[in-house]
């Protein structure tokens, strides 16, 4: 679930009052998602005909002054064309208010489903839209650094400890070293953007075979383009426990991204790892969050091992997979 905190119809009432899409009629906590509280919010709508939002609480793991970098980079991207949901402001302009000492924005409501099981056209068209969105962001002139680059994760990983570590399987204490390893060998030199940088199939919303939204900027920041590729990549193209790599899906990604932005051979030749280092952030934050979260927690802690699965292969096989 994802709904951390309990809101009252009274409160939500008020709240959905600062803004102009009518009244109030109903709001169901979302339950996908780990790191926001998240309602889906029906209005009257502006017209009488009716209206839907995403209210979105802002629970952990962001920093509330990059707020809005997060939601005039939603705009901006919008504005370019992008399937990106625009921020709602309230009657005074602003794109967030506080609620109960917490940040919350509406942002607005775009149809569409997140696939479980990919097929190559949607990875198809999963990677070009990534690519039109780097483009499209080249014009944003905010930047924000990348707060869960390779050193974050060898650092967090380190700070985890092996024992803690082992506890949760015996296969993660060799992560740390790992991160060290690919910190260490980082290329720094790459052509940079902004980046989703956390492009999930969660994140993605879909009609077919078209992408209806990408949601989710809440990791988005200045990086190289290619790493989120690599981040994707790593999230689309396994089994969700990390077992089996699914080949025509890795494929189709990348050329999908190359039909709207071609990689440069630095690049490519930089994939490998760019690929490692996407499931090591992956590896880090779920170790993380697993120690911190209480096994009886009402959210389900997410498996580090389906990413140290996703590491051993792009360790194992990355030389070979991203040769054009
Ligand atoms: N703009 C949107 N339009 C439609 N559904 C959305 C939108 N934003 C979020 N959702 C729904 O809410 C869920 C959780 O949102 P998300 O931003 O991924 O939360 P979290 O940051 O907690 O992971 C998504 O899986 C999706 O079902
Ligand atoms: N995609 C990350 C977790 C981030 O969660 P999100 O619900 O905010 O996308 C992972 O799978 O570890």
């Amino acid at each position: 679930m994802a709904v951390y905190t309990q809101l009252s119809a009274e409160t939500l009432a008020e709240l959905i009052a600062q803004y102009d899409v009518g009244e109030l009629v109903s709001a169901k906590g979302i339950a996908e998602g780990v790191s926001n509280s998240n309602w889906l919010i029906e209005t009257s709508g502006k017209d009488g005909a009716g209206a839907r939002f995403i209210l979105t609480m802002y629970e952990k793991r962001i920093d509330l002054s990059d707020l809005p970098f997060f939601l005039d980079l939603l705009d901006h991207l919008a504005a370019q064309g992008c399937p990106v949901p625009r921020t709602i402001h309230d009657r005074a302009g602003a794109s967030f208010r506080w609620l109960d000492g917490k940040a919350v924005a509406l942002i607005e409501f775009l149809p569409g489903v997140s696939v479980d099981h990919p097929t190559e056209g949607q990875a198809y068209s999963v990677g070009a839209v990534l690519a039109e969105m780097h483009l499209a962001a080249e014009g944003f002139a905010a930047s924000r650094a990348n707060t869960l680059g390779p050193e974050t994760s060898a650092q967090v990983l380190a700070e985890c400890g092996e024992a803690a570590l082992a506890e949760i399987a015996p296969a993660l204490p060799a992560t740390i070293a790992q991160a060290r390893e690919v910190a260490e060998a980082w290329p720094t030199d790459l052509p940079r953007s902004i980046i989703h940088s956390d492009l999930f199939p969660d994140n993605v919303l879909m009609r077919g075979d078209e992408v209806s939204a990408l949601i989710d900027f809440y990791f988005a920041c200045t990086d190289a383009m290619a790493y989120d590729l690599a981040v994707t990549h790593a999230a689309w193209s396994f089994s969700s426990d990390g077992h089996g790599y699914r080949a025509e899906i890795g494929r189709a990604l990348v050329q999908g991204y190359e039909s709207v932005r071609k990689l440069g051979k630095d690049e490519r030749a930089a994939l490998p790892v760019l690929a490692q280092g996407a499931a090591l952030r992956f590896v880090s934050s779920r170790a993380q969050d697993w120690i911190e979260t209480p096994a009886d927690a009402l959210v389900t802690r997410k498996d580090p091992m389906a990413f140290v699965r996703r590491l051993d292969f792009y360790r194992r096989e990355g030389g070979d997979l991203f040769t054009a």
